[in-house]
């Protein structure tokens, strides 16, 4: 069924077995541009960018989610289910929860807590906790080992919300729970990918802490996030 209501591409082989998913098209853009050669743009709905081209000689893909589950969900669904997409790694911003996450940190979320009805709805999955697919996490953690990036491990929280009325909430879903860091999702990626029995990963990058107050700006979040970038790319066929 392609192209699809989301991704206009009439060729699966247009599409790297491995995409790079940032929740910014800019970001996306910021990635092709920077790092890819020969670059073929093959998605442009909704100003939903998507890439392909090679790192250092090898194909991989690179294209936006938008911003939380739902959206996430939709995309990556089409990727795995219509154009045959294996490996979808998420490289997204994130808000730390204690003051251990410093700015640019990059974290390697090792599984998803969520308080989100998306994967009971989806596929009648009944946990509020979803793994990342370990054979992915251990290349990423060689890579990040390789290039010299410190990189920690640990579970996130995806949320469905960005502003919370009570903002505090955040110390009890750390205390309850050890999540050390917020995005919006991850949680329904590592779903879509274990319905569909493929594979996915979440990289982050501390773009703000709800301990400290600190935060970097929208343009730090669009284009200065490379290590977690760098660690990505090797996932390059
Ligand atoms: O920087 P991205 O990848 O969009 O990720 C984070 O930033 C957005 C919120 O500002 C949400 O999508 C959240 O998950
Ligand atoms: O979802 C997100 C992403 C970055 N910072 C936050 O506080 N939340």
């Amino acid at each position: 069924m392609i192209p699809t209501p989301h991704i206009e591409s009439r060729n699966k082989d247009e599409i790297a077995k491995t995409v790079l998913m940032p929740g910014d098209p800019l970001r996306a853009k910021f990635i092709a541009d920077t790092f890819l050669a020969d670059v073929k743009q093959f998605n442009g709905v909704r100003n939903v960018l998507g890439y392909t081209g090679t790192y250092n000689g090898r194909k991989i893909s690179v294209m936006a989610s938008g911003m939380g589950m739902p959206s996430i969900g939709i995309y990556s669904y089409e990727l795995y289910k219509f154009y045959h997409v294996e490996n979808i790694i998420r490289i997204g911003s994130c808000g730390g929860y204690t003051p251990d996450a410093k700015l640019y940190d990059v974290i390697l979320a090792k599984d998803a807590w969520s308080e989100s009805s998306y994967a009971k709805v989806q596929g009648g999955y009944e946990s509020d906790v979803i793994e990342g697919t370990p054979e992915l996490n251990q290349r990423l953690m060689r890579f990040a080992d390789e290039l010299g990036i410190p990189m920690q491990i640990a579970r996130i929280h995806s949320s469905d919300v960005f502003y919370r009325e009570n903002f505090e909430e955040y110390k009890k879903i750390y205390d309850k729970y050890g999540c050390v860091a917020v995005e919006m999702e991850a949680f329904a990626l590592f779903h879509n990918a274990k319905v569909l029995g493929k594979n996915a990963a979440c990289l982050l990058t501390v773009s703000d802490n709800l301990a400290t107050h600190e935060a970097t700006t929208s343009e730090e979040r669009q284009n200065a996030f490379t290590n977690m970038m760098k660690i990505a790319l090797e996932m390059a066929e």
